[in-house]
């Protein structure tokens, strides 16, 4: 399957202009080493994308912190700084921090300029192209979050290609493997359009190696991305009104290594407190159904599923989940589910591991009060 230019503009005009997190695209010119090696193997792409050096998407607080930690190491270019006053750690040692973070990055291009301040996808997707244009990339990626899926289809409608979202494999340099109907089924794509092939890459589907583990006492050159280049108004398409972003000490739902998840049984926002404070025990993210977003219990950023975050934890505990395949999508790779349902046929029974039927209203406060506080 391969897709037409015209779902990418589609895509492109149908993207919301929702920012959720503060990220940075980051890309890179493949390095000698790994230029030879795939010439010489094809195959070396079914490395996982840790080892895929073409971008990866640089986390706000990691930017804040003037270091990179992100799971896709690989990079690239640390086109902007994300902090909302600049009063944080520069960007330039983001820069550096990037520069030396992995093997295979041979460039990290910096874009600095006021104009990039915000994250607005708009201007971030014009960078991505105006990059291009100069670099001539073979591929350029981005991991799945909301970020870089809002910002790639644009970049990808300016450069007049066909964008391959969410893929779980790679199994050639222009041959990848994603899910489609909500997870059900595995679809095999062959890139045959021209350069750039652009991917966002679910980042559950590939190890986490921890950046020590790559890091190099030879830093890769930076260079600065001459802007003034590109024209007055080259980037200058979008405005930036204003950031909401909950400030939380819970682990980020995306890189858990616990979730625990409420649905619609909760019944409300005050009862769905039960699940957050057996997170907190047990120093895990917070996740919930559609069901419970839309029912107000909590903000839409902790959706799972489909259409909400696609998570991966270690272990995953559904309380009061019916098991929808939407919300399937989202978790099922999860290494081990845990479900609590009062109905011995609910679906998610169908993949958990460990399952009880139970109410929840009685289970939660049970294990409350056996869990030992945290320290
Ligand atoms: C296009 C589309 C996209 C969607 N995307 C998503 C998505 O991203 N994520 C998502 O989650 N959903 C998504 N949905 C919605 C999805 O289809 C389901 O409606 C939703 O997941 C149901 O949420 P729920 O399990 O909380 O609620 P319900 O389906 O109502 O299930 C509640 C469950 O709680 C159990 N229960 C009730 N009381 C108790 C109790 N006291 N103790 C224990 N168990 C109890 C019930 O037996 C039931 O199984 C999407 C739907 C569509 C059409």
């Amino acid at each position: 399957m391969v897709y037409h230019p015209l779902a990418t503009r589609h895509r492109y005009t149908k993207v919301n202009n929702v920012f959720t997190k503060l990220s940075s695209i980051i890309i890179f010119n493949p390095s000698e080493e790994l230029r030879n090696r795939n010439s010489r193997n094809a195959q070396s792409f079914q490395r996982p994308f840790n080892h895929f050096p073409c971008s990866f998407k640089l986390q706000t607080s990691e930017h804040e912190g003037g270091s990179i930690n992100a799971p896709s190491v690989s990079a690239v270019e640390a086109a902007k700084s994300l902090s909302d006053d600049n009063s944080g750690p520069s960007l330039r040692e983001a820069a550096e921090h990037a520069a030396s973070c992995h093997p295979y990055i041979s460039q990290v291009l910096m874009a600095d300029s006021d104009k990039l301040t915000y994250p607005l996808a708009e201007s971030w997707a014009r960078l991505v192209h105006l990059v291009q244009q100069k670099g001539s990339y073979s591929h350029i990626v981005t991991a799945s979050g909301s970020f870089g899926k809002n910002i790639l289809p644009r970049a990808a409608a300016l450069l007049d290609v066909s964008p391959i979202t969410d893929v779980i494999e790679i199994s050639g340099s222009h041959k990848f493997v994603r899910p489609i109907y909500a997870g059900n089924a595995l679809c095999t794509v062959r890139y045959t359009g021209s350069d750039p092939c652009m991917l966002t890459i679910r980042s559950t589907s590939f190890p986490v190696v921890p950046i020590s583990d790559n890091a190099r006492s030879d830093a890769a050159p930076i260079s600065q991305i001459d802007l003034s280049t590109f024209g007055e108004d080259a980037i200058d398409k979008s405005r930036y009104i204003k950031l909401s972003s909950q400030n939380s000490e819970r682990p980020d739902l995306g890189n858990a290594r616990v979730v625990i998840t409420g649905g619609r049984a909760l019944k409300s926002a005050e009862n769905f407190k039960m699940i957050e404070k057996l997170a907190e025990k047990l120093g895990a993210a917070v996740g919930a159904t559609r069901a419970a977003v839309d029912a107000g219990f909590v903000p839409n950023d902790l959706q799972v599923g489909q259409t909400g975050k696609i998570v991966a934890p270690e272990l995953y505990m559904a309380f009061g989940v019916s098991g929808a395949i939407q919300h399937l999508a989202g978790m099922r790779d999860s290494k081990v589910i845990v479900a609590v349902n009062k109905d011995a046929d609910a679906p998610i029974f169908q993949v958990a591991d460990y399952g009880l039927v139970g109410d929840l209203f009685e289970v939660i406060p049970e294990l409350l009060e056996k869990l030992p506080e945290k320290k």
